[in-house]
């Protein structure tokens, strides 16, 4: 690609930090401003094509760069607006989609941006799917091996198919049998896994009773992609990580009613050798301290009647699913046409969309706010407020 400044990219007006335009591709192109960026983003309006690009200019060099794009990239639509969120993230408002697909944001310069970047040794920026209102967060499930967790997710899933998505990881242990790689792991390479957390695509990994584990990026955003509620089965070393990513989740610690029970059901499994099996014992007694560390877990269960669990599990979750907060938007669904404008101040996005009802034009106002945005790439992006303001004939 040449040097040459991008046109009319260049002239956005003192003030004004994004425009949009119809591109000569017969596509829609944003230019938004971010720190002396402008991050042009390109979406094909024909779904055969089915690509939505991301390239940058930046005005200090002259040069035009293209980013590692991380993250799910949002499916191609009939238009899109864009609106910088602080120094880190832009807001894509996406015309003609689905409810749950209308907000996305580019990440350009969030903690986990920076950091990839740094890894990575490239300019990265990265998708985010935006979720109104609170949404549900991640879970994670950890405890020590034979405690019961995946017996307990297993019934979770079981029950709420359609609520529920689990993160497979990836591992290098074999297979036990009835294990199926891609659904209770992808089995792999050390030498594999060890190269791709190299290049960023794992969330957490960790060294788990002499074997690699870990939880990919891709992963978490699978299940995001399918619009449930993700869980995550990882020991505690894993939980340390994924507290300090930018991955806000609910964390559980599930206990044994006693250790001689968890040798008892650890044993009873017949998955382990006997030198397997001391092994994961002598790490038990280790996470056990390690799961009353402060501000680490969020709620401790006791697995000792596994029906009793189960519903404590349940209760827990059904209260934590996001629907009881206090951040309430006044808007939880709807479309945004592609006959809309938006505009920007004190975090505050007013959007201004044009429908027509028995052949009257109705403008609507809605505002977005923007102040309470929680979690990101990787993963959604929750907390979006939307309200609607008001509703005329013109
Ligand atoms: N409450 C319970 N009472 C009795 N047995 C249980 C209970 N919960 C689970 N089990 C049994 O204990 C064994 C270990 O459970 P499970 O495999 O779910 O543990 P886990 O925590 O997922 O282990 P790992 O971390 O090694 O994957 C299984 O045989 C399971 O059927
Ligand atoms: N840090 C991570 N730990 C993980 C992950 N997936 C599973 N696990 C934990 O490993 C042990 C052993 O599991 P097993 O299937 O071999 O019995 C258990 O405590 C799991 O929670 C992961 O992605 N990251």
């Amino acid at each position: 690609m040449g040097q040459e400044a991008p046109g009319n990219l260049l002239d956005i007006p003192d003030g004004l930090l994004s425009v949009g335009y119809d591109s000569e591709s017969k596509g829609h192109q944003t230019a938004t401003l971010v720190n002396d960026k402008i991050y042009v983003v390109e979406g094909s309006r024909d779904a055969a094509k089915l690509w939505i690009d991301v390239k940058i200019f930046d005005k200090s060099t002259g040069k035009w760069l293209i980013p590692t794009v991380l993250g799910t990239k949002p499916r191609p639509s009939n238009g899109h607006s864009a609106v910088p969120v602080n120094d880190d993230r832009i807001l894509i408002l996406k015309a003609d989609c689905s409810a749950d697909d209308c907000f996305w944001f580019l990440e350009v310069g969030s903690p986990y941006v920076k950091e990839q970047s740094k890894l990575l040794g490239a300019e990265v920026v990265a998708w985010s799917k935006g979720v109104v209102g609170e949404g549900p967060k991640p879970v994670v499930i950890s405890g020590p091996s034979g405690v019961g967790k995946g017996t307990l997710i297993s019934k979770l899933m079981k029950e709420f198919p359609t609520t529920f998505g689990f993160s497979v990881s990836h591992t290098t242990r074999a297979p036990r049998e009835k294990e199926i790689d891609g659904v209770h792991y992808h089995f792999t390479e050390r030498s594999t896994m060890e190269k791709e957390i190299r290049d960023g695509k794992f969330l957490e990994s960790a060294l788990v009773h002499g074997n690699l584990y870990g939880t990919s990026i891709e992963a978490v955003e699978a299940v995001a992609e399918a619009g449930k509620r993700c869980i995550l089965d990882i020991d505690v070393q894993g939980a340390r990580s994924v507290r300090s990513s930018s991955l806000e989740a609910l964390f559980i610690f599930i206990r044994p009613p006693s250790f001689e029970e968890l040798e008892k059901r650890l044993r009873s499994r017949r998955t382990e050798t006997e030198e397997q099996v001391q092994k994961r014992l002598r790490n038990a007694r280790a996470e056990l301290e390690e799961g009353k560390s402060l501000g680490l877990f969020d709620h401790i269960l006791v697995n000792d009647d596994l029906e009793t669990c189960y519903e404590n599990l349940k209760k827990l979750l059904m209260l934590d699913d996001g629907t009881n907060a206090n951040y309430q938007p006044t808007v939880r669904s709807f479309e945004i046409p592609v006959s809309h404008s938006v505009s920007i101040k004190d975090q505050k996005i007013l959007m201004r969309c044009g429908t027509s009802e028995l052949g009257k034009a109705i403008t609507s106002l809605f505002l977005l706010d923007v102040s309470s945005l929680k979690g990101g790439s990787p993963g959604q992006t929750r907390g979006l407020g939307v309200y609607a303001i008001s509703s005329y004939a013109e």
